[in-house]
């Protein structure tokens, strides 16, 4: 399927359901699921550290390091399965990326708070690919805190096999979060593609 706009104002964002055939995307989540080596790391809230309610890896280049919430990360070289998604990931978005972060909500009570990824390295428009894999989670959208558009918040359902790409002012105008859920659901794992440095 092709990627479609989201209508929002301020931001780019564009979304393409099935990127990937289930059976790909149940064969990516089995393998990165057990391959990656997810580590359980602190965030500081507010001047506290508190583990971060998922589980995250970083892969990249060497030298593509990124400050995230208080976190200097390293990369992990990249692995086979990572090179064969970022190959994919870059042919359906026309973007070259160095990085991938990735994250695995264990259950419905992992989340993503509010935020933007509008760290510096990551230069002043960047584009950000999010690939989805297991249960489908709620991904939500709101204007920025004074820098946003006046506009509803907004939901959509990232399901396995979907792509996500934010670029433009979406990190400089709105924020997005992925909300715990009181519903029984399975693992999901989502690796976000990434370009840092030199901006
Ligand atoms: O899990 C998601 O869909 C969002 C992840 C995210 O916002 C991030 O890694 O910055
Ligand atoms: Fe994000």
């Amino acid at each position: 399927m092709p990627l479609t706009p989201v209508p929002l104002p301020a931001a780019d964002v564009l979304l393409d359901p099935a990127f990937l055939s289930a059976a790909e995307a149940e064969s990516w989540l089995q393998e990165l699921t057990s391959t990656i080596a997810w580590r359980h790391e602190p965030i500081k809230l507010f001047g506290r550290e508190v583990m971060q309610p998922r589980l995250t890896a970083w892969h990249g280049d060497a030298g593509a390091a990124y400050r995230y919430s208080g976190l200097l990360l390293e990369p992990q070289p990249w692995t086979p399965a990572l090179q064969a998604l970022r190959q994919q990931v870059e042919e359906s978005t026309g973007a070259s990326f160095n990085s991938v972060l990735l994250n695995l909500y264990r259950s419905g009570q992992d989340s993503m708070g509010w935020h933007a990824d509008d760290e510096p390295e990551l230069g002043p428009e960047p584009i950000i690919a999010s690939v989805s894999l297991g249960s489908a989670r709620r991904f939500r959208l709101r204007p920025r805190p004074a820098a946003g558009p006046a506009h509803p918040p907004l939901t959509l359902e990232l399901a396995a096999g979907s792509l996500l790409v934010m670029g433009g002012t979406t990190q400089r105008c709105w924020q997005h979060a992925v909300p715990k859920t009181a519903q029984a659901v399975g693992p999901r794992l989502n690796l976000t593609f990434r370009r840092v440095g030199n901006h």
